[in-house]
């Protein structure tokens, strides 16, 4: 282990200071930028862990020394450019910190040389001006006024072990502890300093990351500016359960039991309309005997599962797969056949399970955020893909929302489909947080006139809690239309509150018969 002197100054001249890296959980949080006079980017990071106000580590860093640690970078820049400039929300309340000053626990720029003060562009040169346990506070202070340089290390040293660049506190007494870091110098400089190195970094970091998904591509675009979707989400082919999240063991689901793999007409699970996934399926009114018909309508069309079901997808033609129309424009469930089903993987009732089938790209709008769009034409009924995320319970949720505050952007799905009417109370229902971890339709914008909808799909009839929500296109959608589903999907006749003050997100849409908010 050997000690860095400063940003690439490595007292170990024999390691390649691009090989060590910080690691994410040492990092509290990007706190400012600088280019330096040879036009290197380097970002200050503000290091974890509990130190005392007046003794956390801060130090200067390349993008080479962060890049397994590019989303503190990503929220940095984010914030950087949200604040347009001011790069005011990391920096330290110089009220706070002078309630509780001690003697030694003065403003940095009070240690900072007057060219340094003023200086916009200083002269960062890669001397061995830093301020570190192996240098004491007055030999620091001395070589920063001689040189103008603004340290490279606060409060600490750093060391370097096994490929990692890692802060200790500076063992040294009489270092000058500093606080109200990024000074106001720093952010003045930060302010009108070049980003695009990380910018670039971060975005091929997405396009790498996009690139490794499996299945049919995924791609983004921005042509509105220079920021990358979130690199802190990470993409999953299924949804994962959290604590006191349970789905009912696979081992138990119930399959169809009379249809067979040899599918031929008469067999097949689409043409019965009898299969056992579909007992609990729309009834097929259309094909009722009058004697039937009676029946079913004096058990108020409860008594569902004797007659022929509505069979969810096309199995032949030029829309073989797609949605039928009654399940388009329903909202009765879908249920397809499963792992214990006779009826094999060439069944035609299964289509959702089998994931995304279509290219989508992630792109930036210019008023809600990123959106979703695909890059080949869909038809209408075209499964797009499922809505997935953690599964957590209702309790976390509402923690998770309430940490969230109101005015940012909610990606939580309630699975409430089948509770209601099977006794679950609203407490017990689990609910899909994408905002973390899911897939491409996170990024799914909504609106009052939308082109896709959402349906639930369930390969478990009897699990009341945990089932799929399926995007499918709404109708014929050419390439590159953005795709967009209401997120609040109501029944024409569901009454349409006007939202209350503070709970409310407003739309930007655009349709003619836009409702103006989000959600109520
Ligand atoms: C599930 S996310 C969609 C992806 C999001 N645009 C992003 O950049 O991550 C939902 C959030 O997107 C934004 N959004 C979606 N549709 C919108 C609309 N019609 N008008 C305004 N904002 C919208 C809102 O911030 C909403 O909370």
């Amino acid at each position: 282990m050997s000690a860095i002197e400063g940003p690439g100054v490595f007292e170990d001249r024999s390691s390649s200071p691009s090989r060590h890296k910080l690691r994410p959980t040492d990092i509290h949080s990007v706190v400012c930028n600088r280019v330096t006079a040879s036009g290197q980017e380097q970002y200050l990071v503000r290091w974890a862990g509990n130190w005392g106000s007046s003794r956390i580590p801060y130090s200067w860093h390349t993008i080479d020394e962060l890049s397994n640690s590019l989303c503190h970078l990503q929220s940095y820049l984010e914030n950087r450019q949200n604040e347009s400039g001011s790069l005011s929300l990391h920096h330290e309340s110089r009220s706070s910190s002078r309630k509780r000053r001690t003697p030694d626990d003065e403003p940095i720029s009070q240690y900072l040389a007057p060219a340094q003060q003023r200086s916009v562009h200083p002269d960062y040169s890669r001397s061995s001006s830093v301020m570190s346990a192996s240098s004491d506070s007055s030999r620091s202070l001395q070589s920063e006024s001689r040189g103008a340089i603004e340290p490279g290390v606060y409060n600490a040293v750093l060391q370097k072990k096994e490929g990692y660049i890692i802060a200790k506190a500076s063992p040294a007494t009489n270092v000058a502890h500093v606080s109200g870091l990024p000074t106001s110098t720093m952010l003045e400089h930060a302010a009108q300093a070049s980003t695009t190195a990380a910018e670039n970094r971060i975005r091929s970091e997405m396009t790498r990351k996009l690139k490794a998904l499996p299945g049919a591509p995924i791609t983004f675009v921005n042509t509105l500016d220079r920021t990358s979707p979130p690199l802190s989400f990470q993409f999953v082919t299924k949804s994962v359960l959290r604590e006191g999240v349970e789905m009912l063991d696979v081992e138990t689901i119930v399959g169809c039991k009379k249809c067979r793999p040899d599918m031929g007409a008469q067999k097949g699970c689409e043409y019965t309309k009898m299969c056992g996934c579909l007992e609990f399926a729309a009834v097929d009114e259309a094909r009722l005997t009058e004697e039937e018909r009676a029946i079913y309508e004096a058990s108020g069309k409860d008594n569902v599962s004797k007659f022929g079901k509505k069979f969810p997808y096309f199995s032949s033609g030029t829309r073989k797969g797609c949605l039928v129309p009654f399940y388009l424009e329903s909202r009765n469930a879908i249920y397809e056949c499963n792992q214990n089903c006779r009826c094999g993987p060439g069944c035609k009732n299964r289509n959702v399970q089998y994931g995304r089938k279509v290219e989508l790209q992630i792109f930036k709008t210019q008023n809600r955020g990123w959106g979703l769009r695909c890059s080949q034409d869909l038809r209408e009924g075209d499964f797009i893909d499922t809505y997935r995320g953690e599964i957590v319970t209702d309790a976390e949720a509402n923690i998770r929302e309430r940490e969230a505050g109101l005015g940012k952007p909610s990606y939580l799905y309630v699975l409430d489909k089948f509770g209601v009417d099977n006794g679950i109370a609203q407490e017990d229902l689990y609910v899909i947080d994408g905002e973390y971890l899911g897939g491409p339709t996170r990024f799914i914008n909504h609106s009052c006139e939308p082109n896709c909808r959402q349906y639930t799909v369930s390969y478990n009839k009897y699990d009341f809690r945990v089932y799929e929500i399926a995007l499918f296109a709404y109708r014929d959608i050419p390439a590159y239309e953005e795709l967009l589903f209401d997120y609040m999907d109501k029944d024409d006749d569901d009454p349409l509150t006007e939202p209350e003050g503070e709970h409310r997100a407003e739309c930007n849409c655009g349709a003619n018969n836009c409702r103006k908010w989000l959600w109520v």
